[in-house]
């Protein structure tokens, strides 16, 4: 070994000081390397087809290179290039993702692949192990209990509270007239005080400042887990903790558990207070106990367009009660958890009751927020199919100014189209991630995923492929008309996922976006300048536009577009 001289310095160097440790350390990555070959993963992984990737890092270096929307487009290609199941390594950790409905009938309509990914780890220290996040018994006892919450008879209580905030929101909007706005912000503080009112029972008149707090910090605590989800760096703990983003991420916390902690132990209270005076709420059970009645046998035979297209998930939620509890039995999802903890039908700790409504919060508010801003985008650029849904509504309304009924949203099966094929295009949650137990064998080509990788849902691709939509980048909502359902593989429209872990709010949302919809447009008419092919997706948590959801507003002569 010979020695040389550092210019910059003038120091002699001896090369063996260089080359032993650099030797040791190329061959620690060999071992490394040739040990991650000979792995179970690796050999199962490299028969998938994927892009190429270089010895440890995979093809990290790729995905760190592109931005949030760029992400999109990436994604998109490779499933062009390699077809529909595409492997990709994030140094050792594979990943798979699937795009064809039968390989995803598979995963999503398993009970055992039901672990979530470890991306939804930054969840944590808010939602703890609440529904979205937990797995297991506890999962599976939770959902048994929080799913009938979300009973039909529960949901009709709730009409009054979305008219009432529909309403609301249409008066705030009133201000954006003429003018170029992002309606964003208005579907994400309307949602937000729904919640507040049908998850924890806070409503307008008993809000202080500790509920419009509550509802800021939720707002930018989706935005914080937002960040670490694009900005890679934030992903590492140990880095994010460094960040500002941490501090702020603290505050929040404490804003959020704070007020669902207070009331909890209020809510509380009053129930033992009550119980004592012998005042007891009724139980989840009398709720949804289904009374055979003139109403019900109506309201079943006209219904949702829905119910026919999610016929075939195989959930636990269910599709023929549809007794009306009437108005002054409304309860929160909140009160019902904490009564039924109280009357030992459910062992629940009141931190779980804590974890479960905070998860309520977080699922219930954004994605709905997305699917509202993208409807009212979408009927600004396509004015005919605006003026249907127009007429729709006047059918049902006429000129009047009245709320919107349960009976009233079994009517609105243009507007359900429209709801339906914006989330096809847009599906607010556009990937769903699991991490594999156990190896499963998939119909393409009989591949098998190997234990410890992660699968990757692609609901945005699948809700656009060919094999399953004539026309598929096209808003149209006959794709929805029962006879072009009928036929088509119940995998192939996800947007509230399927199977045992589906979305336990979807007829919440459904409802819920049917009345606050309806009650915009019958309001405002919604103009957008901006095309589709211009809107600038960004791939997240939650699908978004980049861009920011900017339309206008015009009011609304009421009368018939068509005769207008
Ligand atoms: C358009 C609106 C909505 C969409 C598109 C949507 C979509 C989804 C999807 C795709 C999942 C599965 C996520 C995964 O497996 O990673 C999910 C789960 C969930 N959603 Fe929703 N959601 C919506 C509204 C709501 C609302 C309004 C609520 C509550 C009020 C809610 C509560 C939940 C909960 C608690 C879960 C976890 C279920 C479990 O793991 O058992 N969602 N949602």
């Amino acid at each position: 070994m010979t020695s040389f001289v550092d210019e910059s310095t003038g120091y002699h160097v001896n090369s063996r000081l260089i080359f032993y440790p650099l030797l040791l350390l190329a061959s620690g990555f060999w071992i490394l390397y040739r040990w991650q070959q000979k792995s179970h993963i690796y050999k199962l992984g490299e028969k998938i087809p994927g892009p190429a990737a270089v010895p440890l890092f995979g093809n990290a270096l790729i995905v760190l290179k592109k931005k949030p929307h760029e992400l999109v487009d990436l994604g998109l290609n490779y499933a062009k290039q390699f077809g529909n199941v595409v492997r990709v390594w994030l140094g050792s950790k594979l990943i798979v993702f699937l795009t064809d409905a039968d390989d995803v009938e598979v995963i999503l309509n398993s009970h055992v692949h039901i672990d979530k990914s470890t991306e939804y780890r930054f969840f944590k220290p808010w939602l703890g192990e609440g529904l979205l996040i937990s797995s297991g018994e506890k999962w599976r006892s939770h959902r048994k209990m929080i799913a009938p919450t979300f009973h039909i008879n529960i949901l009709k209580s709730f009409v009054s509270v979305f008219n009432q905030n529909s309403k609301n929101v249409v008066e705030k909007m009133r201000s954006e007239v003429g003018k170029t706005f992002d309606v964003h912000d208005y579907m994400s503080g309307v949602t937000v005080d729904i919640l507040l009112e049908t998850a924890m029972g806070i409503t307008r008149k008993t809000q202080d400042e500790s509920g419009f707090d509550y509802a800021m910090a939720v707002m930018k605590m989706c935005d914080i887990i937002h960040q670490r989800h694009y900005k890679f760096w934030m992903r590492f703990d140990a880095v994010f903790k460094l960040t500002p983003f941490f501090k702020k991420q603290i505050n929040l916390l404490n804003i959020i558990h704070g007020l669902t902690n207070k009331v909890i132990k209020s809510k509380k209270q009053t129930y033992l207070e009550n119980k004592a005076k012998g005042i007891i709420p009724l139980t989840i059970e009398e709720l949804t106990r289904n009374v055979e009645s003139d109403e019900n046998v109506l309201a079943n035979s006209a219904k949702t367009l829905s119910d026919a297209v999610f016929k075939g998930y195989r959930d636990d939620l269910d599709f023929n009660d549809e007794n009306d509890i009437g108005e002054k039995k409304r309860l929160a999802f909140l009160d019902l958890m904490i009564e039924s903890a109280q009357n030992g039908t459910n062992q629940i700790t009141d931190h779980e009751i804590k974890e479960e409504v905070d998860t309520i919060m977080f699922e219930g508010h954004d994605t709905t927020a997305a699917g509202s801003s993208f409807t009212l985008c979408l009927l600004g650029i396509h004015q005919h199919i605006q003026d249907k849904v127009y007429d729709e509504l006047y059918e049902i309304f006429g000129d009047s100014d009245r709320p919107a009924t349960f009976a009233d949203t079994l009517k609105m099966k243009y507007l359900e189209r429209v709801i339906l094929e914006s989330l096809r295009l847009y599906p607010p949650v556009p990937i769903i991630a699991r991490q594999l137990k156990r190896d499963v064998k998939i119909p393409t080509k009989n591949y098998v995923l190997p234990a410890g990788s992660t699968v990757v849902v692609g609901t945005y691709k699948i809700h656009r492929h060919e094999k399953y939509y004539n026309n598929p980048d096209k808003f149209d909502p006959d794709n929805f008309l029962p006879e072009n359902t009928q036929n088509r593989h119940y995998y192939s429209y996800i947007p509230f996922s399927a199977g045992p872990r589906s979305c336990v709010g979807r007829k919440y949302a459904l409802l819920k976006l049917k009345i606050l919809l309806s009650t915009i447009l019958r309001n405002y008419k919604s103009v957008s300048d901006i095309p589709e092919e211009k809107f600038s997706l960004q791939a997240d948590i939650i699908l978004k536009r980049a861009d920011g959801f900017r339309m206008r507003i015009e009011p609304r002569k009421r009368v018939q577009s068509t005769a207008a």
